[in-house]
């Protein structure tokens, strides 16, 4: 199936010459949910601002449902929805006349049927004739929301949209997802939390450093998080793996030096307590164990910890 929104060698460096995205190539499929994860800085805003015509890429071409995101710039937008990080709402404008000015701003013509059911669904009807100005945080995040789904996009797009909001919003948040999925909306969201992927998502992108590192299906992702590995470094180097260590998943690294254990984490029993003994009833002495991360993991840490220029910033 085509995907609905593809990215070709998308780049961008910006006017002070920060490279905040190196050619990225991504693909998404129509009618998924896909959570963008990475930290501070690693482009996800970049990457979207470039999606939704608002920040100009250095290179690489953007297609929604096959329109070109530049040359074919009315088009493509109008198929997106951006719920943005930052509140830029019109304060002195009520709720309604907000949503429905969003709506036309994309050619649609009125349809009260449909936004009256976005403002109950996030819960602001009551506050409809209410000014921005006078909404609390939360409610102001709930009308960036029905702002962003008021020309009834087949795209939208959630920056951090659970950073800094209460538990009731988050909850109403997940349940409109959920039902905007089911009528074939497709979601890309960013966050810096894995349990928020987790939660959400059909497939997740880690990108850091402008760099996509790795795009997979939220499965098998989270089948890999949960790998994890035990080193166990011998006291005397052995040639190979006996035959009767065949039931365990090891491998020989560092010249015979160390038997590396990969194990489910998830497992109810990981098999280390009878691995040691067995070893033991071989006369393999080891001298110490050193338990280590899988490499996705190794990729969220490399993640979270900042680029060096920003370090040194
Ligand atoms: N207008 C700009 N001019 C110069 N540099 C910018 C500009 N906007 C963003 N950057 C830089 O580009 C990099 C990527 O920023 P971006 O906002 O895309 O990251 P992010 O992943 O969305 O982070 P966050 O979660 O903090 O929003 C950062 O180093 C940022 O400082």
């Amino acid at each position: 199936m085509e995907p609905i929104l593809s990215l070709t060698g998308v780049s961008k460096t910006y006017g002070g010459g920060h490279q905040a995205l190196k050619s990225v190539d991504l693909d998404i499929r129509k009618g998924e949910i896909f959570a963008l994860l990475g930290p501070n800085g690693a482009g996800k805003t970049t990457m979207i601002s470039i999606v939704c015509g608002i920040v100009t890429p250095s290179g690489g071409t953007i297609t929604v449902a096959g329109h070109d995101a530049i040359r074919d710039y009315r088009k493509a937008r109008a198929m997106i929805g951006l719920v943005p990080q930052e509140l830029a709402t019109d304060q002195f404008e009520t709720v309604l006349a907000t949503v429905k000015f969003s709506r036309r701003l994309f050619g649609r013509s009125g349809h009260d049927a449909y936004i009256e059911e976005i403002l109950r669904d996030l819960s602001l009807w009551d506050k409809r004739k209410s000014k921005i100005m006078h909404l609390s945080g939360g409610m102001k995040r709930r009308v960036l929301i029905a702002k962003a789904l008021a020309h009834e996009p087949d795209i939208l797009f959630l920056d951090e949209p659970t950073a800094g909001v209460d538990v009731s919003l988050r909850r109403d948040m997940w349940k409109l997802i959920s039902r905007l999925r089911t009528r074939g909306v497709t979601i890309i969201l960013t966050t810096h939390y894995i349990d928020e992927a987790e939660e959400m998502a059909d497939r997740v992108g880690v990108i850091a450093n402008g760099e996509l590192l790795l795009v997979d299906e939220k499965q098998a992702l989270m089948s890999k998080l949960g790998k994890r590995e035990l080193d166990i470094l011998l006291v005397d180097p052995i040639a190979a793996i006996p035959e009767a260590l065949a039931e365990w998943d090891l491998s020989l690294e560092d010249e015979g030096n160390r038997l590396r254990y990969t194990f489910d984490a998830q497992a109810e029993r990981t098999g280390i307590p009878s691995l040691l003994r067995k070893l033991g009833d071989l006369g393999i002495a080891f001298k110490d164990l050193e338990t280590s991360k899988s490499s996705l993991e190794d990729i969220f840490v490399g993640l979270v910890s900042q680029p060096d220029e920003e370090k040194a910033a």
